[in-house]
C-alpha cells in the first residue's frame, strides 16, 4: 500500500485502486430476531476526518462500530475500509485499524508499559518499534509517570488513555472510538479530547460514536445522527446549527414568578414556553412571530422584565429539531447510561 499526494492506493486481489475514502458503509442491516438494530446504514468518512456518530441509547451505534470493524456480521450490506472489502480481507483491514471497546480490554496486574508492549507483540509490532511507539504514546496521553503502575491502579481517566493509547501500538490508520468519554470527569474527559484532537491532527482517520453532543461539535468534522437504527444526517457541525437557526429562542428573566406570564404567553402563542428557572422562561419561535406576543403578554400581566436575552440555536436544538426527540429525552441521554 502506498500514499501518493494524500490519495491511497491500496492493492486488491491483483487490481489497484485509488480512494481518499477511509471507510464505506453500504447497506448495513442488523438484525436480532425481530428486531432491527440498524436499518440500511450507508455513509463514506474521508481519510482524516474525526467523523462523530451520535445518537441515543439503543439507536445502534455499538452495533454499527462492531460491523464495521468486523467483530459483528451484518446481516445485510458492506464495509470497505481504505478501499478493501473487510470480508475479504480481515487480517489487512484489521492490521491498519484501532478499536477501542467502551469497556477496557487491558490487563489489571500488567503496568501501563507492560499492558502497551503486550498488545504491540500481538500486533506483530517489532520489539524496537514496540518500545519507541510505547514511549511516544504514553507521552501523547500524559503518562509517562504512570509507566510502571499496574493499570489497575490508575485513575478511570487514564484507564481509558492507556487503553486508546494500546489500541495505536501499531499505528492505525483508522481509530474506531466508542464512546471515549462517557463517564470520565470534567478534565480527564478534556484531555482526552484534546489527545484525539492531536491524534486527528497528525492525519489519522477517527470514527466516534458519542452521547455527547457538545463533544461530537467540539471534536468532529462532520456528524452522523442516528435514531431508531436509522441515519437521519450526515453534516457538519456547523450546518447541523444552521438547520436550528430558523427557530430562534428567547429568554426573558422577570421580578417573581414565571408562571403567570408563561400562562399568558402560552395562550397568545399556542405553545407552552419552557421554564428554565423560577423566574426564567424561554419561548422559541421566529423573533417577528414572538415579539408581539411577548410585549402583550408582559403589558397583560403587569410582568417586570429583567433582562431579555436572545439564545443562538445548539447543538442540542439541531439535534432535537432534526431527530423529533424530546428535549426531556435529550435530557436523559446526557445524564449518560
Ligand atoms: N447481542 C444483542 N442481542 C439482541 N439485541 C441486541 C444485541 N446488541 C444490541 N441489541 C439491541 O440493538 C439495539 C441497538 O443497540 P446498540 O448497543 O447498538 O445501541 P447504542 O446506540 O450503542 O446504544 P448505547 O448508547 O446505549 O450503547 C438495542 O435495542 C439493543 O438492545
Amino acid at each position: 500500500m502506498i500514499r501518493c499526494c494524500n490519495i491511497l492506493i491500496a492493492q486488491k486481489k491483483e487490481e489497484w485502486i485509488v480512494t481518499s475514502i477511509a471507510i464505506k458503509a453500504e447497506g448495513l442491516i442488523k438484525r436480532y430476531g425481530d428486531l432491527v438494530a440498524v436499518n440500511g446504514v450507508s455513509f463514506d468518512v474521508e481519510e482524516g476526518e474525526l467523523f462523530g456518530f451520535l445518537g441515543p441509547n439503543g439507536a445502534g451505534k455499538t452495533t454499527t462500530i462492531r460491523m464495521l470493524t468486523g467483530l459483528s456480521k451484518p446481516t445485510a450490506g458492506n464495509v470497505e475500509l481504505l478501499g478493501l472489502d473487510i470480508k475479504a480481507n480481515a487480517a489487512t483491514t484489521k492490521g491498519f485499524t484501532g478499536v477501542v471497546p467502551e469497556a477496557s480490554n487491558l490487563y489489571d496486574e500488567l503496568t501501563a508499559l507492560e499492558n502497551l508492549l503486550f498488545m504491540g507483540k500481538l500486533y506483530g509490532v517489532r520489539r524496537r518499534e514496540r518500545y519507541e511507539r510505547a514511549g511516544a504514546l504514553l507521552e501523547l496521553f500524559r503518562l509517562q509517570e504512570k509507566r510502571d503502575r499496574p493499570f489497575r491502579t490508575l485513575s478511570r481517566g487514564m484507564k481509558r488513555s492507556l487503553t486508546i493509547a494500546a489500541a495505536l501500538i501499531h499505528n492505525p490508520k483508522i481509530l474506531f472510538l466508542d464512546e471515549p468519554t462517557v463517564g470520565l470527569d470534567v478534565m480527564a474527559a478534556r484531555s482526552l479530547r484534546s489527545a484525539i484532537r492531536k491524534l486527528r491532527d497528525q492525519g489519522m482517520t477517527i470514527f466516534l460514536t458519542t452521547h455527547y453532543l457538545e463533544e461530537a461539535d467540539v471534536l468532529c468534522d462532520r456528524i452522523a445522527i442516528i435514531v431508531r437504527g436509522q441515519i437521519v444526517v450526515v453534516e457538519k457541525p456547523e450546518e447541523l446549527k444552521k438547520m436550528a437557526t430558523k427557530e430562534q429562542a428567547i429568554e426573558l428573566t422577570i421580578r417573581g414568578s414565571a408562571s403567570i406570564l408563561a400562562e399568558r404567553l402560552a395562550a397568545l402563542i399556542g405553545a407552552k414556553p419552557i421554564i428554565v428557572g423560577s423566574n426564567t422562561l424561554r419561548c422559541s419561535g421566529t423573533a417577528n412571530s414572538l415579539l408581539p406576543h411577548i410585549c402583550r403578554a408582559i403589558q397583560d400581566t403587569g410582568a417586570e422584565i429583567e433582562s431579555v436575552n436572545t439564545i443562538k440555536p445548539t447543538l442540542e436544538e439541531a439535534f432535537v429539531r432534526i431527530t423529533g426527540l424530546s428535549s426531556t429525552m435529550m435530557a436523559m441521554e446526557k445524564g449518560g447510561k
